[in-house]
């Protein structure tokens, strides 16, 4: 499993490479305008500030464009490269062509079916927008339950996107989903739980850990005297 960030933004980026569990960084069109500088630079900034893929969608609508761009990609950020090509004809015949060289993954997904043309294609992953599709067609989950038997025993894993909630994350993983990438606010929405947050205080409230003991002195006393005890025999 990978859990990715879902963002073009360097500073997210940083963020999310400090967190140390996000292993790579997915964007789309839309996210790439916000970074709000050409398309190459923010690529290589995101490839430099995680050790893991980034995930580059082409916008191209033909054949020959997609390639190029794919190819393009490539050549900027290299092996870090995982291509997002739609679920559509002639995207399933570019990724057909492209993925002997350049990692492709299939995004758009909204029926099983595609996963499925996307595999046979050559896809190393199949992407499913499980929110957008509960709002579309009604569930998200399901669409990703269905992929998941589709792709099971084939070399191709879906990726979940489009995820609002905790529990939509932790629910897409149930149905099947391999990976998930999920914007900055949601990495930092599924590492904190207010019961833990709440445990813990507890536990440090009425506790001790390594950097109290020199502030107990009572404690330090009783260990001082096992030390004299064990000296004597
Ligand atoms: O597909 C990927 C990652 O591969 C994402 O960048 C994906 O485009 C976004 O998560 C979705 O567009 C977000 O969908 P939504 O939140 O707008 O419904």
């Amino acid at each position: 499993m990978a859990i990715y960030l879902d963002s073009a933004i360097a500073s997210e980026a940083e963020i999310a490479r400090r967190m140390g569990w996000v292993k790579g960084i997915t964007t789309n069109p839309t996210l790439l305008a916000k970074s709000q500088q050409p398309p190459e630079t923010t690529l290589i900034q995101l490839a430099s500030l995680t050790p893991g893929p980034v995930f580059y969608q082409v916008t191209a609508m033909d054949y020959e464009g997609m390639i190029a761009e794919g190819q393009a990609a490539y050549e900027i950020i290299g092996n870090q490269t995982i291509l997002k090509i739609p679920a559509t004809p002639v995207g399933f015949e570019v990724v057909a062509s492209l993925s002997w060289e350049i990692t492709c993954s299939v995004t758009a997904i909204y029926h099983p079916i595609q996963a499925a043309i996307a595999s046979e294609a050559g896809a190393k992953i199949a992407i499913a927008y499980v929110n957008r599709a509960t709002r579309l067609l009604g569930d998200g989950i399901a669409l990703v339950r269905d992929m998941a038997a589709i792709l099971k025993g084939t070399d191709t894993e879906i990726l979940a996107a489009s995820i609002k909630s905790p529990e939509e994350a932790a629910l897409a993983l149930q149905a099947g989903a391999d990976h998930l990438t999920l914007p900055l606010a949601m990495l930092q929405a599924i590492a904190t739980h207010d019961l833990s947050e709440k445990t813990v205080a507890e536990f440090n409230q009425n506790g001790i850990g390594l950097k109290t003991l020199e502030l107990a002195p009572d404690i330090n006393t009783d260990m001082d005297l096992d030390m004299d005890m064990d000296m004597d025999i």
